[in-house]
């Protein structure tokens, strides 16, 4: 090929050498949190915006998702609200979390040891559809509802699975 054909022809065709290597490249965990919050961004939900990747051992990408309302109920159909008079005029009862939809959208046969970069902390439903998935690690970056019950319930399950979730900022200082 002529990459590296002889001393003169870099893979762009441009002269300089000995060869250029850019160590100034985007970490992989930047990476793949990066992806999870593009996600984030299609998401319809006014006030909070979720995004999911989920990654294989060989660091491909196997699966995104975002928060947003189950396929073919219509994005303005259902209600958005966080409060009304019955919880069935709320989203709670009907959103698929960023989660859960980066687990369906998988291309991959199976999740096992798969790692996840979700930009909000997974809920209790969450936690444990990852665990039974496979997933064997959880990257996170907001921690919003840390001391909401239902995350409490969901680091209990995570600990007990023997699953590891750890801040992006710090993985991204502990690998980078
Ligand atoms: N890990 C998560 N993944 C998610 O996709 N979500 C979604 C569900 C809602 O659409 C939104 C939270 O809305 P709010 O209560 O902050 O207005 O984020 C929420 C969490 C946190 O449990
Ligand atoms: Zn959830």
């Amino acid at each position: 090929s002529k990459i590296w054909h002889n001393n003169t022809t870099t893979i762009h065709g441009a002269t300089d050498y000995p060869p250029i290597k850019r160590e100034d490249i985007l970490e992989s965990a930047q990476y793949f949190m990066g992806v999870a919050l593009l996600a984030a961004q299609r998401s319809r939900d006014p006030s909070t915006q979720v995004g999911a990747c989920i990654v294989n051992e060989e660091k491909k990408i196997v699966g995104v998702g975002y928060n947003g309302m189950p396929n073919g109920c219509g994005d303005d159909t259902l209600p958005w609200r966080r409060s009304g008079d019955s919880p069935v005029e709320t989203k709670y009862f009907y959103v698929c979390h960023a989660e859960l939809n980066a687990i369906m959208n998988k291309n991959s046969a199976d999740l096992k040891g798969c790692t996840i970069y979700v930009t909000l902390f997974p809920c209790n439903e969450c936690s444990k559809l990852l665990i039974q998935a496979g997933i064997k690690n959880v990257i996170y970056l907001s921690d919003k509802y840390h001391d909401d019950e239902k995350t409490v319930a969901s680091r209990r399950m995570l600990d007990l699975a023997g699953i590891p979730y750890q801040n992006s900022f710090v993985r991204m200082k502990a690998v980078g």
